[in-house]
């Protein structure tokens, strides 16, 4: 049997028309809480798209239907034109389902386990998806490609700083080679000279490769860092979509203005913050 399951009909890269991700429609309720509320939105292949919105908005859950962490209720998810909602059967198709979209999480302390050094971790993901190359040639392009240095390769997590461990959690992903990276407030954890180095080595990353980018955060700085569009979630909802510097200049919706002036600076006035927050 084919252990291709993408088959000859899955093609792939920056010239393919169509976008890389495609949702549309989507919905997710838990009682009688919509976290998903009929969610729409395209990501183009090598883009980088935003979705803000504050604690509860649904960002998470959207973004964990997208990597198939979760189901949706209604609703489809499209990568490179192929559905991601019809549960795929076997391991060959799951596997196939995880080269498509990966995802690095908040938390760089918890996503890698404390007894794996970085090497044997990249190891075992290559292992598994692509048994047949040389992984020690890998493995090595692999942490020349995040910024970590050989010596890195035989430590365990807990001997690296939190933005190391957040380059393994890229590499460990990027080793899958998925069209659509999914970060999930990626940064958040990191001191902010770490955020920054971060974010920079991600946009050098999808300079060098045609990765799309899911960004999910609460921080606007990190949206103007480096996204080309960008969703503003509230309730469950989108209520703004745009080129991200439109957006930020000249935000439509109250909400994404009120997010806006929600940002902390000189002479702001968390009293008024809090009184249109009411009004809205
Ligand atoms: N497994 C679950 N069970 C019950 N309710 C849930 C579950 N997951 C999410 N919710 C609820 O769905 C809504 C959206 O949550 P979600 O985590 O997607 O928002 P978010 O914008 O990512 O927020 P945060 O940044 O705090 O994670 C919230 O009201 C949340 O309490």
């Amino acid at each position: 049997m084919s252990e291709n399951p993408g088959g000859p009909d899955e093609p792939d890269g920056p010239d393919r028309p169509g976008p890389v991700l495609a949702v549309e429609g989507l919905r997710r309720s838990y009682g009688a809480v919509k976290a998903v509320d009929d969610v729409s939105f395209t990501l183009p292949h090598g883009g980088s798209l935003g979705i803000v919105g504050e604690s509860g908005s649904g960002k998470t859950t959207t973004a964990r239907i997208v990597v198939g962490l979760e189901y949706a209720d209604e609703g489809e998810v499209h990568v490179r034109g192929r559905s991601r909602t019809e549960r795929g059967r076997g391991r060959a198709r799951r596997l196939a389902r995880a080269r498509e979209v990966q995802m690095v999480f908040q938390d760089p302390y918890s996503s890698l386990d404390p007894r794996t050094s970085v090497e044997a971790a990249l190891r075992e993901t290559l292992k598994l998806h692509f048994p047949e190359r040389d992984h020690a040639r890998r493995v090595r392009e692999l942490l020349d490609q995040v910024g970590l240095g050989t010596r890195a390769a035989d430590a365990l997590p807990r001997r690296l700083s939190g933005g190391q461990r957040q380059r393994v959690a890229i590499a460990r992903a990027l080793a899958v080679e998925p069209a659509v990276l999914v970060l999930d407030e990626a940064v958040a954890a990191l001191d902010v000279s770490v955020q920054a180095q971060i974010l920079n080595l991600l946009a050098d990353i999808r300079e060098e490769t045609s990765i799309g980018y899911l960004f999910i955060t609460h921080d606007l700085g990190v949206v103007r860092c480096v996204t080309d569009e960008v969703i503003v979630m509230r309730h469950g909802a989108v209520v703004e979509a745009g080129r991200t510097e439109e957006v930020l200049a000249d935000p439509q919706h109250p909400y994404t203005r009120l997010l806006l002036e929600s940002v902390p600076r000189p002479g702001w006035d968390p009293e008024r913050i809090a009184a249109a927050r009411r009004a809205l």
